[in-house]
């Protein structure tokens, strides 16, 4: 959808804010630029809508050059989203967000009917909001009207630059949350930038993590987290990137511990010693709790008369993080996985054991991709 071919940027004064950039962005993916402060982000943003020119390469848009294209008609199919929203203070939030159909000829009326369902779509009624001026809004709120703003005209292509940087982190973890909950639907193609790499993994399909006007490295999240190509990605990702990376490996079925099972209705004692605790399902092969190993041998009547209910669970593709996060709030030392499509067959037992060995086994994985010398090289020439 997008492409980078050798793009070099040389402002007047002799900075090379850009040398020789190469990467595809592809038709709905979300790729993060993140970098530190004058790396050549925004440059590379700018680039694609025209704002900035190159004086090396060339960029693609769906194949086409863009420096053929008009840059006003290039403008329409690309949608942007700066820090500084850049509201027009004199106009209603729902004037604002009808601003770019209406220039594009879309009668006003209807400019403002799509006005109001995009407001609706980032978190703000219209009917509270739509009559309100920017100066009435909070630092979030006039972030998403940014956002609204911008998918207004349906542009196919989204350029974002730190769009959450100006709010408190709370209110931007919200901002985050519903954007990955909209770009599940929408399926734009996003440039976003920011210098907050865990914004770039959380966010990112892909990350490109910028050294001083250059790529260090360009991959999934996880891969950058747990096999930094680079000396300075390794850095630049942080000490604690096995704790950030937990947040993007997902528990897989192979993840699982077995533990016995029971059933509710299953009479005590159990016939089989339990070595620690039985998953006890339901009559549909459901999760429905647990039941200790003293119980298991000695209660007496069913197992239903003894059996907990379990709290802890999460169904399989949820994060480690979760993962770790659930354990955690129940105190438990385990949590049950389930099915993602069903209402809660058991698919296993996650311990911290397995957990740990979870998170070995991906980094490993994505280490096997990147071949030892081409890491041993870049150290060596740093
Ligand atoms: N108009 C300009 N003329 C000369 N140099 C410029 C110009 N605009 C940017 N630069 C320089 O180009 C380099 C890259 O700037 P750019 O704005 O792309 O960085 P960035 O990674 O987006 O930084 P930040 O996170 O601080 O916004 C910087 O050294 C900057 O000072």
């Amino acid at each position: 959808m997008i492409r980078f071919e050798h793009v070099t940027k040389r402002y007047a004064d002799g900075t090379m804010a850009v040398d020789d950039l190469s990467f595809d962005v592809a038709e709905g993916e979300l790729v993060t630029l993140v970098g530190p402060s004058g790396c050549g982000k925004t440059t590379t943003m700018k680039m694609v809508n025209r704002l900035i020119e190159p004086t090396g390469g060339r960029i693609l848009l769906d194949g086409e050059d863009i420096s053929a294209i008009d840059p006003v008609q290039l403008r329409r199919r690309i949608g942007y989203v700066i820090q500084q929203v850049g509201l027009f203070p004199h106009k209603t939030v729902l004037d604002n967000t009808a601003t770019v159909p209406h220039l594009l000829g879309v009668k006003k009326a209807q400019a403002r009917a799509r006005a109001a369902e995009l407001l609706d779509l980032v978190g703000l009624d219209p009917s509270v909001y739509g009559g309100r001026y920017p100066d009435q809004l909070s630092g979030g709120q006039r972030q998403r009207v940014g956002v609204a703003r911008a998918l207004a005209a349906d542009p196919p292509v989204l350029l974002m630059d730190e769009p959450f940087g100006a709010v408190d982190p709370v209110v931007r973890e919200h901002l985050q949350n519903e954007f990955l909950a909209l770009q599940k639907s929408l399926r734009k193609t996003v440039l976003f930038v920011t210098h907050d790499i865990e914004e770039a993994v959380r966010l990112g399909d892909r990350i490109a993590v910028y050294g001083q006007g250059r790529i260090e490295q360009f991959d999934a999240p996880a891969t950058v987290l747990g096999a930094p190509r680079t000396p300075y990605v390794a850095d630049f990702v942080g000490a604690d990137r096995s704790l950030k990376r937990l947040s993007v490996t997902p528990i897989e079925r192979g993840d699982l511990e077995q533990p016995p099972i029971v059933h509710l209705d299953d009479p005590l004692p159990l016939p089989t010693a339990i070595d620690r605790w039985a998953v006890v399902l339901d009559s549909e092969e459901n999760l429905h709790g647990w039941i200790s190993a003293e119980q298991a041998a000695s209660g007496k009547g069913l197992v239903r008369d003894h059996a907990r209910r379990m709290e802890a669970w999460l169904p399989v593709g949820a994060s480690l993080r979760q993962a770790l996060a659930t354990m955690l709030q129940h105190d438990a030392g385990w949590i049950a996985v389930i099915d993602e499509d069903s209402v809660g067959r058991f698919l296993g037992a996650l311990t911290p054991a397995r957990l740990h060995e979870a998170l070995r086994r991906s980094t490993a994985a994505d280490a096997r991709d990147i071949p030892r010398t081409e890491v041993e090289l870049e150290t060596i020439s740093r």
